[in-house]
C-alpha cells in the first residue's frame, strides 16, 4: 500500500507521490544498475533526477484548453492559412521513457478568431512534456486546436527522432519518424494540403489524403 506523505503531489490515478518517494525510486535504480547511491558523486543525483523529471513531465499539470482561451477577433477578416513551422520540442516515449526530439509544424485556417502564435508552441509543449507516442501527440495537438478554435481546418506534422531506437535496441541513428494529422479543409482539399506542405518544405507526395 502507498502511504501519502504530507505535501504529496497529486498525480493521475489519485496516487500521491512525494519528492522523497521519487528520490527513493531513483536510489533503487542506481543500486539496480550496480552502483552505490551513497557514494559522494551520486549523493545529489536522486534530487537532481527528480527535479529533471518534474521538468520533463510538467505537461501533466497544465490544461491545454486554458492555453487557447485568449483569442483575437480583430483581424480585418484575415482568413488565410496560419502556419508555425519548425517548432523544436523534446518529449519522452511512453515505452522506454527515452527522449523523442524533433520539430513540429502546426497550421490552421481561422474562422473569425485567431490565437496568439506562441500559444501553438505552448500547446505542443503541454503534450510533449508527458509520456508519449508520436501518433497520439500529433492527434492531441490537432484535436485540441480543432475543438477549441473551431477553425476551418487544422494540420499538424511532426518529424522526430526516437532515442529508444537510435541509442538502444535496434540502434538506427539518423532515422526520424514523420506523423501527420489533417482535419477540415487540410483533409478534404488537396490544394490546401499542398500549400501547407510546400510552406513546411515537404513534397506533397510525403503525406497523402488519408493521413
Ligand atoms: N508507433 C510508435 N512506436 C514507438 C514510439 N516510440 C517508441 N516506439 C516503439 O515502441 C515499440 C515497443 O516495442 P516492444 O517490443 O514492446 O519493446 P522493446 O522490446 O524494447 O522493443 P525494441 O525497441 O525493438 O527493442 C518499439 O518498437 C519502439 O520503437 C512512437 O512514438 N510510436
Ligand atoms: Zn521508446
Amino acid at each position: 500500500m502507498t502511504v501519502a506523505r504530507p505535501g504529496a503531489l497529486t498525480r493521475r490515478g489519485g496516487i500521491k507521490v512525494t519528492q522523497a518517494d521519487a528520490e527513493e525510486a531513483i536510489r533503487t535504480l542506481i543500486r539496480w544498475a550496480g552502483d552505490d547511491p551513497d557514494r559522494e558523486g551520486l549523493r545529489g543525483t536522486p534530487d537532481r533526477v527528480a527535479r529533471a523529471y518534474r521538468e520533463f513531465f510538467k505537461g501533466y499539470s497544465i490544461d491545454p484548453v486554458d492555453i487557447l482561451k485568449r483569442t483575437f477577433e480583430e483581424t480585418d477578416g484575415y482568413d488565410e492559412m496560419i502556419v508555425l513551422r519548425d517548432i523544436r520540442f523534446e518529449s519522452h516515449c511512453e515505452h522506454h521513457m527515452a527522449p523523442i526530439i524533433g520539430r513540429a509544424h502546426i497550421a490552421y485556417l481561422p474562422r473569425h478568431r485567431v490565437v496568439g502564435i506562441s500559444k501553438l508552441a505552448r500547446l505542443l509543449d503541454v503534450y510533449a512534456k508527458r509520456l508519449q507516442i508520436q501518433e497520439k501527440m500529433t492527434a492531441q495537438i490537432a484535436n485540441t486546436l480543432n475543438d477549441v478554435l473551431q477553425p476551418r481546418g487544422v494540420a499538424v506534422v511532426i518529424d522526430a527522432s526516437h532515442q529508444c531506437m537510435t541509442t538502444r535496441g535496434v540502434h538506427k541513428p539518423g532515422t526520424s519518424m514523420v506523423t501527420s494529422r489533417m482535419l477540415g479543409a487540410f483533409r478534404t482539399d488537396p490544394s490546401t494540403r499542398r500549400e501547407f506542405l510546400a510552406i513546411i518544405g515537404l513534397p506533397a507526395s510525403t503525406i497523402g489524403s488519408s493521413s
